[in-house]
Order: C-alpha cells, then structure tokens, then sequence
C-alpha cells in the first residue's frame, strides 16, 4: 500500500468536539440549545443503526435529540402532520426523513414539505437551487463531509479534474456543484457511462458514490490520485457480513496517493456535518454569527 488512508473517523471526531464547544457557548451566552429531529418511517434495520448513532452523537455534542418513528403504513398525510408541527417548533432547529421512504409516500413531497430553514439534509428544491447557483444554502451532508476531507488531505482542489461517480440527488449532483465551486473540472460519470474506466483514469480526485460494491479497482486509477469512497454495501464474503465501499481498498491503495476507508471514511463525516448544518441553522434561525463557514 503506497497510499495514505484517511481517516474519517478521527476527523469526524475533531470536528464533533469543535462543534460541542460552539453548542456550550451559545447555551451558556444565549440559552439556546440547537435541536435536531430525526423521522423514521419503518423499521429497516439499517436505518436504525443510523438513527441511533445519530441521536447518540448529537446528545454528545450537547443538542437536543428528538426522535419520531412512524409505522411502515403510515400515510403521507400523518408524515406531512408531523413535519408541520416540527416546522412550526421553535425547539427544532434541523429536521431530517430518513430515507428510503415506503413506495406508496411521495419522497419529493416530504421533502419539499419541509421548512428550507431546517432542512438540514439540504434536499429541499429550494437548497438544491441555491447551491446551484452559488447562494446561501443547506448544503446535504455527505457531499460536505467529502468535501472537509479533500480540502483538510489535498489543501487547494483548483483547476483539478475531479470524476464522480454517481447521479443522485443526495450525493453525486450537490458534490459536483461543491467541486466546481471549489474550482475543479467536473465530470459526472455514472453506472451507464461509455468507458468509465477511461474517464475514471483521467481524475486526479475521484468521488465513488454508484452503490456498486468494489466496482472500482486500482486499475482504473490514475498513479497519485486521491479516492473518497462514498459506498456503503453490505456484502456477504466467506460466509461473513462485511461492509465494503464502491472501491476495491487494496488494489487501489497501491496506486492512490491518499484513500478513504470504508467503514470509518465518509460516514462519520456525514453525520459530523449533519450536526454542523444544525448548529448553522439554529445560528440562522437566531441571527447569530455562524461559527464553523463551512455551510454556506
Ligand atoms: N435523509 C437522509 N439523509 C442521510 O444522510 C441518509 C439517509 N437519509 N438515509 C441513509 C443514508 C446512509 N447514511 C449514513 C450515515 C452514516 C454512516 C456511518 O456512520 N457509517 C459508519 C459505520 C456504519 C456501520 O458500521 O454500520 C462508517 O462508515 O464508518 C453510514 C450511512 C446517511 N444517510
């Protein structure tokens, strides 16, 4: 292995105990304590492991937690309830649906119900707009995470070309408006894309966010590129449950010159800038300075 791995769950760390200063600063200053509500709709398994990590670490943090799980049959209806009366609670800084939602919910409708203010995931088409053009927004979490990463190992991203790999609206779209805005060369490739080891090889940063396991190798990488490996895929090898990323670590750690981990690269991340959009939205909803600049 020739490339530095880079350790998202440190940094997440570091960034946690930066926020849960600014948090006890302005409880002690102010009285304020920022609040992040968190809906579940359902019971994947998954999900819940999130949920509760998230809601253990934002009571780290010294935020309040609130936490709403709803039955897999509840309808749009009681969903967008519940979302009224948390855009309406003063207690409530940030508000996140986990998604996947149930098929018979309408996700854009939940999402676009939310108040842009505490929309905290940044998904709301109104954020979506104003990352777009380069106004204040909630910008989504993971992008950001990849985003404090790459600047903290790599400094200044300009005039770089920088792939992504992936389409969605919650990682590969507002992660190319993030690297363009940092001035690289933006392509956005993804599963259906002629030749994308080719166009993957020309990337001196690379962004895996396709939700195929292990699809990229150290072939398709360029000598000295930088990897952030956006994929979480459970896998079963050996006999054994596994999480691996949409990079294959070992072959492309002999050619990267830095790479992120999967678990312990961007996830943490994710939920570290989660935290850091609430903070920033209890700021806003107060007129307070914003401490951290990183989510404009
Ligand atoms: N509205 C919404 N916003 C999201 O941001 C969102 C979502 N829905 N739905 C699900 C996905 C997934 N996601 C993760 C966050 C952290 C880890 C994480 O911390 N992973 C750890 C450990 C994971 C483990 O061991 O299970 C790691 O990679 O080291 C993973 C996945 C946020 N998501």
């Amino acid at each position: 292995m020739v490339a530095v791995k880079i350790d998202g769950k440190a940094f997440a760390e570091t960034v946690r105990g930066d926020l849960a200063k600014h948090v006890e600063q302005l409880q002690r200053e102010h009285g304020i304590t920022p609040g992040l509500a968190v809906i579940l709709v359902g019971e994947d398994p998954a999900s819940e492991v999130y949920v509760r990590n998230k809601g253990k670490q934002t009571r780290e943090c010294g935020m309040a937690s609130f936490e709403h799980k709803l039955e897999a049959t509840s309808s749009e209806a009681e969903l967008l309830d519940l979302i009224g009366s948390l855009n309406a609670d003063p207690a409530v800084h940030g508000i996140l649906v986990q998604l996947p939602l149930p098929a018979h919910i309408d996700s854009d409708k939940i999402l676009n119900a939310i108040d842009p203010a505490k929309d905290v995931d940044g998904f709301h088409v109104s954020n979506v707009g104003l990352l777009g053009t380069g106004q204040k927004a909630m910008v989504p979490c993971t992008p950001l995470g990849c985003l404090m990463l790459l600047r903290h190992h790599h400094g200044k991203l300009d005039g770089l070309n920088a792939v992504v790999i992936g389409r969605s609206n919650i990682v590969g779209k507002p992660m190319a408006q993030l690297l363009l805005r940092d001035n690289c060369t933006v392509t956005i490739a993804h599963s259906r894309s002629r030749d994308l080891q080719n166009i993957v090889r020309s990337a001196d940063i690379v962004i895996a966010a396709v939700g195929r396991p292990e699809i990229v190798t150290g072939a398709w990488i360029k000598a000295g590129a930088t990897v952030i490996d956006v994929g979480i895929n459970r896998v079963e090898r050996d006999g054994r449950k596994k999480l691996v990323g949409d990079v294959n670590f070992e072959s492309a750690a002999e050619v990267a010159s830095a790479i992120t981990p999967v678990p312990g690269g961007v996830g943490p991340m994710t939920i570290a800038c989660l935290l850091a959009n609430t903070l920033t939205a209890c700021c806003r909803a107060r007129g307070l300075p914003e401490p951290l600049g990183l989510t404009a």
